[in-house]
């Protein structure tokens, strides 16, 4: 059986057990639940804090897991990204007092608070920048105006917690993260190729729709040119002389321009429909 990670609570479990699911994998269905035996997949899932996950695949014990890329960074395991996952987006970032800090390059000598201090000591070291570490658990934000910090490292999301407590970011993100699939160097590739190939077919649909539109057949080759597709559109003959039916996979932020422009362009009947998944 496979043994595959997942974080229990916090921002990545909701997404991660929705995904897993639509990637046709059985998920548990009270939260409190700590092990969930997927028998017709061959996968067992460990519900697990997130920032013990790369822990737990480094060590070989669990053979994959689903985790934060700064949560991976910050432990240190010896663990490696496979795939990101494209939800839980955020970065990691220093924050101070407005106009205490003009740049990261005037951190040395500071104390700063966060509860990623692997990600912290390694930016100084890199750095060549000597500071003092606050380790604390969590709402950071609140440290420096308690006193125990003159700045943070943490998550920014939409950047309002850091607002409520009248702190702004200093230079640029310490690293973007998001959710991610991890393993090892020497995770048996057939191991991982079943639930990579699905996951990544999650995600292709769900950043692309299903576009069919009917167009004169003079107008094909302009109305294909704004519907290249991922291999070629489909092109079907329609009932009607002259005209021609065609179906391609467009982004799915790109679909309403597109639509726009078929109108223009002559095209009629333009239908747009969710892709529920896919192999490409
Ligand atoms: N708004 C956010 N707040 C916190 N973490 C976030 C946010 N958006 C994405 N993440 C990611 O979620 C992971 C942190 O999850 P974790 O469960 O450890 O903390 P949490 O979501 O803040 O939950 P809690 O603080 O309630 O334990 C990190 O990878 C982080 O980058
Ligand atoms: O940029 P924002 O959208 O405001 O989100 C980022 C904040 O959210 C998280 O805090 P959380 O509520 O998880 O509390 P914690 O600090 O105790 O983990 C994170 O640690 C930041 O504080
Ligand atoms: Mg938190």
């Amino acid at each position: 059986m496979l043994r595959i990670a997942v974080p229990n609570k916090g921002t990545l479990s909701t997404p991660a057990a929705q995904m897993l699911r639509d990637a046709g994998y059985r998920q548990r269905s009270d939260p409190k639940d700590l092990l969930c035996r997927d028998a017709a997949n061959g996968v067992e899932f460990f519900y697990l804090r997130p920032r013990d996950i790369a822990t737990y695949v480094a060590s070989g014990d669990l053979d994959l897991g689903i985790t934060g890329r700064d949560l991976l960074v910050d432990s240190g395991a010896a663990a490696h990204e496979l795939l990101d996952l494209g939800f839980g987006g955020a970065t990691f970032r220093w924050a101070a007092p407005a106009d205490s800090l003009a740049s990261a390059e005037e951190l040395g000598g500071r104390r700063i608070a966060t509860a990623y201090p692997g990600v912290v000591e390694r930016y100084l070291a890199e750095h060549d920048l000597k500071a003092e570490v606050v380790p604390l658990d969590g709402a950071v934000e609140n440290a420096v105006r308690l006193g125990v910090a003159d700045l943070i490292a943490d998550v920014v999301e939409t950047g309002a917690t850091l607002r409520q407590a009248g702190l702004v970011t200093v230079g640029e993100p310490i690293l973007r993260s998001s959710a991610v699939l991890i393993g090892r160097a020497d995770t048996a590739e057939e191991k991982r190729a079943q639930l990579m190939r699905r996951l990544q077919g999650v995600m292709v649909a769900r950043s692309f729709v299903m576009l069919a539109y009917d167009v004169p057949a003079e107008l094909l080759e302009n109305a294909t040119a704004l519907t290249p597709g991922i291999e070629s559109p489909t092109v079907s003959p329609l009932h009607r002389e002259g005209w021609v039916a065609v179906q391609a996979m467009v982004r799915r932020d790109d679909v309403h321009k597109i639509m726009d422009e078929l109108y223009d362009l002559g095209a009629r009947a333009i239908l747009v429909t969710d892709i529920a998944n896919c192999r490409l």
